[in-house]
């Protein structure tokens, strides 16, 4: 199931983020390069790791070519993998910015011939960029870089997501009928379910909400203080002297790591059943507990998405006002997290339709990276999530 929630995953932002299609979506199609180097960046990434302290005073050496010359001849293979998975990401995030670039100057018309019609998040900004004044115009280097930054964000954080609430569908028969039920009663006689609708199926969205409170893909992130500040803590703690303390001292520079799932999980917030997934927690108004609480995340009560101005978010001015994108405005927004919720539940209502999803006889365990992710047993090698699917009967 992990490879198809990821293929789907890269499709649907590669239709909606960049107006492109890497997938047909039919078996035995060979994964587009892009979705392998994407799987592959994390762990890649993670090897190197303890080395990462270093990059600061690393990229000050040189130039870019005189860099890479260097890594070519340091012996270490995981540099070597990493640099060619950087690079895969790289020259297709480019193929494809040139041919929209192509596009783009040959007119809308050109446009309206692409997947998406020139409606996709990268045509929108490469619009309000051509129109944007000197000193406000991004370089070709950073429009690629924003590509590659939202294809990344967007693809393993939602399939592993996705896969993650099947897996747990899988482990609950009972939950797993009453959201197909839920679902096959709105979109009786074989029609279509619109989109207010699907947005408001309650079940869906309480299933999607407690399994992005439970199960977050990123489990942590670091932040750095970029000024001296103060940090207020919710209840005391005592200090190795003895001495109680209700705030610590945050020195500019500090780098913290935040603990998603340790708000998203705190008993005193949630309650006694805070480990436990309960989707009917959703059906009724949250405990003051949680609502009185502040969390900062922009999203649900929960840290899953994170909060502040690198949330997981998108913003433009207006969506046909090109000559004013703006990062930061606030009358229109297109964010991460409601792009994921929403492709969440197209898929979701899709699938459970049509298949049932059960347990094979393969133990999964899932593991904690920067995004987590499933193997077979511990010592499982590399990602994946088999799961027994069958056809249901369409006439029921
Ligand atoms: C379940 C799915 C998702 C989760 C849990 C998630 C979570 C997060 C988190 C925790 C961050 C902060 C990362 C950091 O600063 O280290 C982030 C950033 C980001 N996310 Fe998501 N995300 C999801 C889906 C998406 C989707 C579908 C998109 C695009 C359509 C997206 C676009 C972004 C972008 C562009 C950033 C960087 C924002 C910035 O640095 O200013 N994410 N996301």
């Amino acid at each position: 199931m992990l490879n198809w929630m990821g293929r789907t995953a890269l499709e649907l932002i590669g239709q909606a983020g960049l107006g492109h299609s890497f997938d047909p979506l039919k078996e035995d199609v060979t994964p587009d390069v892009y979705a392998e180097a994407i799987k592959a960046y994390v762990p890649a990434l993670y090897e190197l790791s303890v080395f990462r302290w270093t990059l600061p005073y690393l990229v000050r050496i040189g130039t870019p070519a005189f860099r890479r010359k260097v890594i070519q001849w340091f012996p270490d293979k995981r540099l070597h993998k990493l640099q060619d998975v950087v690079d895969t990401m790289h020259r297709r995030a480019t193929e494809i910015y040139l041919e929209k670039k192509s596009r783009l100057e040959k007119g809308d018309v050109a446009l309206l011939h692409q997947v998406g019609e020139g409606r996709d998040i990268m045509s929108i900004l490469l619009k309000a960029n051509m129109h944007a004044s000197v000193e406000d115009r991004l370089s070709e280097e950073e429009l690629i870089g924003q590509m590659v930054t939202m294809t990344f964000a967007a693809m393993d954080t939602t399939s592993n997501m996705l896969s993650q609430i099947l897996h747990i569908l899988a482990q609950r028969p009972d939950a797993q009928e009453r959201l197909r039920a839920e679902i096959r009663e709105a979109g009786h006689d074989g029609r279509d379910i619109m989109y207010d609708e699907l947005v408001s199926l309650p079940y869906l969205d309480a299933v999607c909400r407690e399994t992005l409170r439970l199960h977050p893909p990123a489990t942590f992130i670091f932040r750095e203080a970029q000024r001296d500040m103060v940090l207020p803590l919710s209840q005391p703690i005592q200090g190795v002297d003895g001495t109680l303390m209700s705030n610590v001292p945050v020195p500019k520079g500090t780098v913290v790591q935040v603990g998603i799932m340790g708000s998203n999980m705190n008993k005193k917030l949630w309650g006694e059943d805070a480990y436990e997934w309960k989707p009917e927690r959703w059906l009724s108004p949250l405990p003051e507990t949680v609502t009185e609480a502040h969390i900062p995340g922009v999203y649900s009560n929960l840290m899953t998405f994170i909060g502040g101005g690198r949330a997981c978010m998108y913003v433009a001015s207006s969506p046909s006002d090109f000559d004013r994108w703006s990062l930061y405005s606030d009358t229109f927004a297109l964010s991460g997290f409601k792009f994921a919720q929403l492709e969440m539940k197209v898929v979701l209502a899709l699938l459970l339709s049509n298949f049932k999803f059960e347990l094979s006889d393969k133990p999964i365990v899932w593991n904690i990276s920067g995004i987590r992710f499933p193997t077979v047993g511990v010592d499982g090698q590399r990602p994946e999530l088999p799961l027994k699917v069958s056809l249901l009967d369409q006439s029921i």
